[in-house]
């Protein structure tokens, strides 16, 4: 529901509730239809998983909310203001707080890790000294998990893993309260996969982040997503839990949740949680007595 639809006391209330607000979106590249009257809802510190097959509109959906994709028609808000009614480059005040890993990392081939991290830092705060950005730069990187020795190398240095890393850190150089990924662990090993999951998670919960996470990894999707939209149709067909999207019929969700990797990634989740209660219980048993 767009936020000029409510009365004036319940508009803070719900842009706070829902920092991204999509209604009636349209995308059209020449005759292809990508969108069509797509609409989502994106609730305030939650990780939402995006899901749906190769083509349906994944990426579109994402550069149309962060205004790298002008839609033919439909609203986009983000915080409570409007992303399709601003100029590409119109200061809304809203675009410092988003940050975005895209695909592959997209990080600049000639700048080293550190400089990459600076690059959204110079744009929103040019007044900003060489040693403070340096500083900042060095801090993120870490954050992301990163050796501090990363800030200084290229690229080309690290593995891809790393490179994911680097544009988390880049991703997180502004303090954003938004964050979208797309793909994030996509061509990662499991191992790795499941640090960057981890990584994600304690990131959106000491960060307070919400998160916008375009993904094909159901793993990822069980393990951190708290929400999942699905893309059908040119439109989201579902949003909920994993449990809930299980019920409901539409035969791609019951093919992508109950086909063999599904239930994989389902038998996998429930596996860690029997560890986790496991060793949660063995070190209850362990405390030692208290003292009367
Ligand atoms: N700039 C563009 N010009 C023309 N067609 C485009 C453009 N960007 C995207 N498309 C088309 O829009 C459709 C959706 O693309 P998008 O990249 O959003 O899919 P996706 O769901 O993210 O797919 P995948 O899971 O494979 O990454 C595709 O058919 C793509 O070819």
């Amino acid at each position: 529901m767009a936020d000029d639809a409510l009365p004036e006391e319940l508009k803070g209330r719900f842009v706070d509730e829902f920092p991204i607000v999509v209604e009636g979106l349209v995308n059209r590249f020449g005759t292809q239809t990508v969108h069509d009257n797509l609409s989502l809802e994106v609730r305030q510190g939650e990780i939402l998983g995006v899901v749906g097959g190769s083509g349906t509109g994944k990426s579109v959906l994402m550069r149309s909310i962060i205004g790298l994709q002008r839609p033919n028609d439909g609203d986009i808000r983000v915080f409570g203001k409007s992303i399709t009614e601003a100029e590409p480059d119109e200061e809304i005040g809203v675009r410092s707080r988003w940050g975005v890993l895209f695909q592959g990392g997209a990080l600049f081939s000639t700048l080293t890790v550190g400089e990459n991290v600076q690059v959204p830092l110079k744009q929103f705060y040019p007044e900003i000294s060489k040693e403070l950005l340096t500083d900042i730069a060095r801090y993120k990187v870490m954050l992301s998990g990163l050796p501090e020795d990363a800030a200084d190398k290229y690229p080309s240095e690290l593995s891809g893993g790393m490179k994911k890393r680097a544009g988390l850190a880049r991703a997180l150089a502004l303090d954003p309260e938004l964050l979208f990924l797309d793909e994030p662990t996509a061509g990662l090993d499991p191992i790795g996969a499941a640090r960057f999951d981890q990584l994600t998670r304690e990131l959106k919960e000491t960060l307070g982040l919400t998160v916008f996470l375009i993904t094909h990894d159901l793993d990822t999707l069980y393990e951190i997503c708290d929400r999942v939209a699905v893309l059908a149709d040119k439109q989201v067909i579902a949003v909920g839990t994993i449990p809930e999207l299980l019920e409901t019929e539409h035969p791609w969700i019951q093919e992508y949740f109950n086909g063999p990797r599904g239930r994989a990634a389902q038998a996998s989740q429930k596996r860690d949680k029997r560890k986790a209660a496991t060793s949660s219980s063995r070190s209850m048993d362990n405390r030692p007595p208290k003292r009367a």
